[in-house]
Order: C-alpha cells, then sequence, then structure tokens
C-alpha cells in the first residue's frame, strides 16, 4: 500500500526552483530516506508532504489526505521530528512530552516514551540545561508522542555520539517492525545505507535516483579496490585480466581497481602463481560513491 504519492512536485521561492518536478512514493511500514547536497530541496518537500509549505504545482496524497487542504487531520496522524528549533528554556523533559501529548488523539505513555528513548533519567531536567545530544533524543521522542502512523525525521542522528546513533538505528527499526512508515531526510551516508530501505537521492529539485541502497550502488557499476602486499615485482598481467580497470603499487603496497567479479579473479590468479598475501581485501563502493557519481558534489558541501 502506498503511503505517501508525490507527483510532479513544484515549489519556487521567488526566482529559486527550490523543487522541480519531483515524484516519488513511500510504501506502507517501509524507512524511506532522502538524500541530497545542501540546497537540494528535502526540507522543502517534506515541508510540502507534512502541509506546512503550499505546493505551486503538483499533487501529494498522505495516508489519502492532501496535506494542502487537510493538513490539521493530517497532523494527528503524522509525527515530525522539530528542526534546530527550541521549547522553552525552563520546561522540564516529562513536561514537554506531557505537553505534546496533551494535543495528541492517541498518545502514547509518557513513561514508555521516556523509557524508549532512554529520558527517565533527564525526566526533570529543564531543557535549557540538555546537551545537544540530549536534546536531540528528546526531539525524536516527540515525533512519537501521538502514535503516527508515519514520522518524518530530519537528520535523525546529528549531534549524537556513535553508541546512541547506533542505539537510535535499533530503535528506529523495532518501530517500522510495529507498522511506523519513516521518512528520513539525511546527510549521512552510513545512515542511509544501514537503515533505509529506499532512498531517493535529490539533487536540484529533481529524483535523480531512486532504490535500495544496494541497488543505487549495484547499478551504477562503480568499481571496487582490491588491496594487498607483496615484494613480487612480475604483476604486470594482472592488468590484462578483463575486471580489472587500472593498478598501482606504492612499494609493496598494490592497489588494483576494477569492477564485477574482481576480488575473487585477482584472489585465484594470485594463488595459482604461488602469491598468496595475507592482507587481501577489498573495499567495495558505497551509497557515498554513488551519491558522489551522481550528483557529482560531496553532500557534506
Ligand atoms: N524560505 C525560503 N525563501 C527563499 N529560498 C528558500 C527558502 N527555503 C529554501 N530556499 C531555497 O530553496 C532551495 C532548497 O532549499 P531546501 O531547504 O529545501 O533544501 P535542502 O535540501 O533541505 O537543504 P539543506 O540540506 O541545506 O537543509 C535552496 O536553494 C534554498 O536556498
Amino acid at each position: 500500500m502506498d503511503v505517501i504519492t508525490v507527483d510532479h512536485l513544484r515549489k519556487a521561492y521567488r526566482h529559486v526552483m527550490a523543487v522541480d518536478d519531483l515524484s516519488f512514493v513511500v510504501k506502507a511500514g517501509e524507512i524511506f530516506g532522502i538524500l541530497g547536497p545542501n540546497g537540494a530541496g528535502k526540507t522543502t518537500t517534506v515541508e510540502c508532504v507534512q502541509g506546512l509549505r503550499r505546493a505551486d504545482g503538483g499533487t501529494i496524497r498522505v495516508l489519502g489526505l492532501d496535506p494542502a487542504t487537510q493538513a490539521g487531520q493530517l497532523r494527528q496522524r503524522i509525527g515530525s521530528q522539530l528542526q534546530d528549533s527550541s521549547l522553552p528554556g525552563r520546561l522540564r523533559v516529562a513536561e514537554a512530552i506531557e505537553l505534546f501529548a496533551a494535543f495528541a488523539r492517541h498518545p502514547v505513555d509518557c513513561d514508555e516514551i521516556l523509557a524508549r528513548w532512554q529520558l527517565r533519567d533527564l525526566r526533570n531536567q529543564a531543557f535549557d540545561s540538555l546537551s545537544g545530544g540530549q536534546r536531540q533524543r528528546l526531539f525524536i521522542a516527540l515525533a512519537f508522542v501521538n502514535s503516527p502512523e508515519v514520522v518524518f525525521l530530519d537528520e535523525l542522528t546529528q549531534g549524537l555520539d556513535p553508541q546512541a546513533r547506533r542505539a537510535t538505528w535499533e530503535l528506529i527499526r523495532q518501530i517500522r517492525q510495529d507498522g511506523t512508515t519513516v521518512v528520513l531526510v539525511t546527510h549521512f551516508m552510513d545512515e542511509a545505507e544501514q537503515l533505509c530501505d529506499r532512498v531517493a537521492v535529490v539533487d536540484r529539485g529533481r529524483v535523480v535516483a531512486l532504490d535500495t541502497p544496494q541497488r543505487l550502488v549495484d547499478g551504477l557499476g562503480l568499481p571496487s579496490v582490491v588491496r594487498f602486499s607483496t615484494s613480487e615485482t612480475d604483476l604486470g598481467w594482472l592488468e590484462k585480466l578483463d575486471v580489472v580497470e587500472s593498478m598501482a603499487r606504492h612499494g609493496d603496497a598494490i592497489e588494483i581497481r576494477g569492477t564485477g567479479p574482481v576480488l575473487a579473479l585477482v584472489a585465484s590468479e594470485l594463488v595459482a602463481r604461488n602469491i598468496v598475501p595475507l592482507d587481501l581485501r577489498v573495499e567495495r563502493p558505497t551509497v557515498e560513491d554513488a551519491f558522489l557519481a551522481l550528483t557529482g558534489r560531496d553532500v557534506r558541501r
């Protein structure tokens, strides 16, 4: 079942075409990622989808509702992570959750939310006194207070330490298991790779690729890099293998770029010639490589 359909969405700010004929579908129960460089139009898109901004053209349906005319109904059924926003400084963590729950048609139990997002020990702490990571956890928790059917998370793990990131990913996976659909706007390639069932790569207001993280990478035929060390000097034959695109040597360190089953073929040829390096390894292309190939830009810039 399609939970979100965005069809030929357009949105301009004066002379800036922020979103230009953008289309995608989000299916029930998936974690759908929107990846793109700064200014690609991700936030504008997600704001239009949530009914926070009016589109100039195209159609959007979320849970069968039109966000432009049924935003009130929609807000009862979706959750949204606050971004760069702050709560009153003296508001305590538990009070913030109770406040948001008071507006929800189907609020979840506040203690359960505090426990799930590891906020129990902070329940009486004022918002002002929270660290960046703790605030982030609170913003995520608040997105789930109204038992949303679809939740929008923007830069989910910004400011979290590596352990907290992994714990957050695990919780989001559990939330998917509970049947909630998740839309994730992210700059983090590893997050998209680890968490998302499908990813839309957005650039200059358009979707330039949409697939599972694995198929995005595989579909581009990007090279893998095989590395190993050897003192053997006669390796020119390696470059003649069909799968090998190039070879570089720095002392004993060998680096081979190639596509397809490059590791298996290089390994078997080396062994056949009695060269058995102990450190043979392969670096497969990642979503980051795919992103660079698709947009020509580093996502962090
Ligand atoms: N309120 C606004 N007024 C004018 N221009 C805007 C406004 N909001 C966004 N823009 C412009 O529209 C384009 C898309 O912005 P948007 O915030 O949707 O991109 P984004 O992909 O979310 O970027 P980022 O990753 O930096 O948050 C950018 O060129 C931006 O400068």
